[in-house]
């Protein structure tokens, strides 16, 4: 019997995160950053880190001063010679040959409609700038590769004039020769089409492709590209880019990695080991960015593998494959099953499990509990982002919840004038009256804003628990309006921490009035706070 090997293809990844996603609207990276990203993607394996445009602008420079990737290929970007200038006259191409890095990747046209308007120049001397430049490269010792811009809308327009820059980019010596979607218009069957044609040119282990996400199609037009031949994909982390971003890396890696046909007949450069980091980059990376991670990006996002239908549920707590496309784990996410108006039994049981709260699954208040939920959740209530008043609730409802305080009544008043100087003053200030033992405390502050004055009155004097809450912050408040109208209701979550341990936890109130539904918030994370310091609560599993 023969033993038949099967020899995979290997196919390689270029991150242009820090170049194509500079481009992006509102990110704008400072040094630290880009260091930082620079070290994240050599870590995930990735081939190629395109850092930026030396001699552009400042920081790009700097960090090509100060940067070195250990593993990818550290590639700067930049534009082939200028028309009608000799390599040697041209400062732009000095710059990026004498910047430090393994790699220049040139942007060069490939559409004769840009050679005319942009460059204001022949189709014959654009062809001799792509050769001079990564001839020069060649020169200096380092990797050439082209980016030919708009290459599908040039092929369009003059095939043939596509074709040669692209022969020529090749013929010169480039190691990669990336077709470029610009523009992000063109469809998945274009781009196979395409790529076959240009294979007859250039050889598609010399073929890269660089799509743009104008269509929403980054992802599938590069896997057509790799059906069609380019051994190369050039995209982003979380899909960042110019206009509506590039290929997303995230989405791909996991993707080529376990997916057919890609995962039989290709390696790539990403290890399982650096897959299972997947959502933890994807989530710093957000961080850096200073923006709330997508909840609803494949493979990483925190709904990826979320759970809400009941008929789901119970299936899936019986065996998980039932409804996840890939085990959670492979991409370093998890699966999480959520309580809401959709769920049944096996969805509580399944939450209260990962909150820790033991129930025996024919406890009859179970029943009562979820029919409860779905009430509240029909009055406004949304559990899902709330799992400490979730806890909070099924615990009162299945065992106790001890009185650590009760509110008696609280009041706040908003106060706007005006100072001997004309100037607006507004003033908010609240007074809190608790029992804590049989008791009566009162508080008065004031804040800056109704909210804020009541947060402060309440966690001025809890007498014996004082010290307690003393590590407890509020680090976000959300308002939700539910309803248009006169009969509008507020939904407000807050998020708390605890600033001794980084423990976060979620907390929900819901009223006709936003100082009502913030107040019962503001009292579901005092509680929660007192409980885990008394080990009756835990802190839920991770997401
Ligand atoms: C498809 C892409 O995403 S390409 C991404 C390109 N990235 C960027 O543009 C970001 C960084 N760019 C910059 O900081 C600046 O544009 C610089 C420093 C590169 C150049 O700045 P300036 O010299 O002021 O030129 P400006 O930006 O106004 O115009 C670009 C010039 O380059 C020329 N040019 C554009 N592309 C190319 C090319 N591929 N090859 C040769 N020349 C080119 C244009 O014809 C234009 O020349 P002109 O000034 O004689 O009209
Ligand atoms: C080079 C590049 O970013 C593009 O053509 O889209």
């Amino acid at each position: 019997m023969t033993q038949e090997t099967h020899q995979k293809e290997r196919l390689y990844l270029f991150d242009t995160t820090l170049r194509d996603g500079q481009q992006t609207t509102g990110i704008d990276f400072s040094l630290d950053d880009k260091i930082t990203i620079a070290r994240m993607l050599d870590e995930l394996g990735v081939d190629y880190v395109e850092g930026g445009y030396p001699g552009a602008n400042p920081t790009d420079s700097a960090f090509f001063e100060e940067t070195r990737t250990q593993n990818a290929t550290f590639t700067a970007f930049g534009m082939t010679r200028r028309a009608g200038v000799s390599t040697s006259n041209d400062p732009g191409l000095k710059a990026l040959i004498d910047a430090a890095g393994d790699a220049i990747c040139f942007v060069a046209k490939s559409w004769d409609y840009h050679v005319r308007v942009a460059l204001k120049t022949t189709n014959e001397e654009n062809l001799a700038c792509i050769q001079d430049s990564v001839m020069a490269t060649l020169a200096a010792g380092k990797e050439p590769m082209v980016d030919c811009e708009h290459f599908f809308d040039g092929y369009k327009a003059n095939p043939e004039y596509a074709l040669a820059c692209a022969e020529i980019a090749y013929q010169s010596g480039a190691r990669w020769v990336v077709l470029c979607d610009t523009n992000g218009g063109t469809q998945p069957d274009e781009i196979e089409a395409i790529v076959k044609t240009v294979m007859g040119k250039v050889p598609g282990t010399h073929l890269g492709i660089h799509p743009h996400n104008d269509t929403e199609q980054a992802v599938a037009n590069a896997l057509a590209a790799v059906r069609a031949g380019v051994r190369q994909i050039q995209g982003t982390l979380n899909g960042i880019g110019e206009r509506c971003g590039n290929a997303n890396l995230t989405s791909l890696i996991p993707t080529l990695m376990l997916k057919e046909p890609y995962a039989s007949q290709f390696e790539i450069g990403v290890t399982p080991e650096q897959l299972s980091k997947l959502t933890v980059t994807s989530r710093t990376f957000d961080e850096i960015l200073n923006r709330a991670p997508d909840r609803h990006a494949p493979y990483v996002g925190a709904g990826a593998f979320a759970t809400k239908a009941g008929i789901h549920a119970s299936a899936v707590l019986k065996e998980p494959e039932t409804y996840e496309h890939v085990p959670p784990a492979v991409v370093g996410n998890t699966r999480r099953v959520l309580v809401s108006d959709q769920a049944g039994k096996s969805n509580l049981l399944a939450e209260l499990g990962r909150l820790g709260i033991v129930c025996d699954p024919k406890n009859s208040r179970l029943n009562d509990l979820l029919a409860e939920l779905k009430e509240r959740e029909a009055a406004g209530y949304s559990y899902e982002g709330a799992d400490a008043s979730l806890a909070l609730l099924a615990m009162a409802r299945l065992g106790t919840v001890p009185t650590y305080f009760k509110v008696e009544s609280y009041k706040v008043a908003v106060e706007r004038r005006f100072n001997a100087l004309g100037q607006e003053i507004d003033l908010s200030e609240a007074v809190v009256k608790v029992d804590v033992d049989g008791q009566r405390l009162m508080s008065v502050a004031e804040g800056n804003g109704p909210v804020n004055a009541l947060d402060n009155a309440l966690r001025k004097d809890l007498g014996r628990f004082q010290s307690v809450i003393e590590s407890l912050e509020l680090v976000d408040y959300k308002v939700r309006i539910l309803n248009a109208g006169t009969a509008a209701i507020t939904r407000v979550l807050i998020e708390s921490e605890d600033t001794a341990t980084g423990e976060r936890w979620y907390t929900v109130g819901v009223s006709e009035n936003i100082v009502d539904a913030s107040f019962q918030a503001l009292e579901d994370s005092i509680t929660t706070k007192l409980m885990r310091a008394d080990g009756l609560m835990m802190a839920p599993a991770a997401e």
